[in-house]
C-alpha cells in the first residue's frame, strides 16, 4: 500500500509531465492560442466533435479536451454524450466543454464553430462493404453538414465517417447548394486507408521477397 505522501508525489510528476509537453506544444506551435480566433472573438480554437460518443469520437474528445490550441470543445451525438462530456469536462486544461445530444440541440452544438469534426456514423461489422456503410452514413452526413451550413457556414470541416471519398462529396453538393463551399476548409480524414494501403504493400512486397528467397534457396541446394 502506498503513502499518502508518496500518491501525493506521483500526481504531482504526472501533472508537470502533463502541462511540460502541453506548454511545449503550445511554444513549438506556429499556431498559437492568442492567434486562433475568429475576428474579434476569443483566443483560441472553438470545436465541435459531431459524434464524440462513439468509438472514434471519445479519444478524440480527449485529445482535443488537453489541446492547449482548444478553448472551447463542445461534444455532439445521438446517445451518450452528457456522460462522455462529464468525463471530458474533468480534465484540468483549459478549454471549456460542453455537451449536445439529440437533433434538437445540434444547431446549438454548431452556432459559433471554428472547427466542426465528424466520426458521427455507423462503422463496418464483419460481411460488411462500405457501400454498406455509404447506405447510411450518406444521410447522417448530409443532416450534419446542412446544420453547418447553416450555423457555422465559415468552419474547416474535418470528415471521418466512412466511406470518406463518398462522404466528402456528400458535403461537398450540401455546401455547394447552400452557397457555402470552400474547398480549403472541407478535409477527409484519410489515414486509417493510407497506413492500411502501406501495410497491405509491405505484406505483399515481403511476399514476394520471400517467394524469391525461398526460389533461389532451394535452387542452390
Ligand atoms: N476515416 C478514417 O480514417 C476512419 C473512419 N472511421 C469511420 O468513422 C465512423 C465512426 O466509427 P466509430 O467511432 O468506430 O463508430 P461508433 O459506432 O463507435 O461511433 C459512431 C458514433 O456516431 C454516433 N451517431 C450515429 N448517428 C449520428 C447522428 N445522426 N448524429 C450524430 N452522431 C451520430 C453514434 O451514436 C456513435 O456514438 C465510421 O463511419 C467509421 O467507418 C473509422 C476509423 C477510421
Ligand atoms: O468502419 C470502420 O471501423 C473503419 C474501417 O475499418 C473501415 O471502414 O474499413
Amino acid at each position: 500500500m502506498q503513502s499518502s505522501a508518496d500518491v501525493n508525489q506521483r500526481i504531482a510528476r504526472i501533472s508537470a509531465h502533463i502541462r511540460s509537453s502541453n506548454l511545449q506544444m503550445e511554444e513549438s506551435s506556429i499556431l498559437r492560442r492568442a492567434n486562433c480566433r475568429a475576428k474579434g472573438g476569443a483566443p483560441g480554437f472553438k470545436v465541435a466533435i459531431l459524434g464524440a460518443a462513439g468509438g472514434i469520437g471519445q479519444p478524440l474528445a480527449m485529445l482535443m479536451k488537453m489541446n492547449p490550441l482548444v478553448s472551447v470543445l463542445h461534444l455532439y451525438d445521438v446517445v451518450n454524450s452528457p456522460g462522455v462530456t462529464a468525463d471530458v469536462s474533468h480534465m484540468d486544461t483549459g478549454a471549456v466543454v460542453r455537451g449536445f445530444l439529440g437533433q434538437q440541440q445540434l444547431e446549438s452544438a454548431l452556432t459559433g464553430m471554428d472547427l466542426v469534426v465528424i466520426p458521427a456514423g455507423v462503422p463496418r461489422k464483419p460481411g460488411m462493404t462500405r457501400d454498406d456503410l455509404f447506405k447510411i452514413n450518406a444521410g447522417i452526413v448530409k443532416t450534419l453538414c446542412e446544420g453547418i451550413a447553416k450555423c457555422c457556414p465559415h468552419a474547416i470541416i474535418n470528415l471521418i465517417s466512412n466511406p470518406v471519398n463518398s462522404t466528402v462529396p456528400i458535403a461537398a453538393e450540401v455546401f455547394k447548394k447552400a452557397g457555402t463551399f470552400d474547398p480549403k476548409r472541407l478535409l477527409g480524414v484519410t489515414m486509417l486507408d493510407v497506413v492500411r494501403a502501406n501495410t497491405f504493400v509491405v505484406c505483399s512486397a515481403n511476399l514476394v521477397l520471400l517467394f524469391l528467397f525461398s526460389i533461389l534457396a532451394v535452387g542452390k541446394f
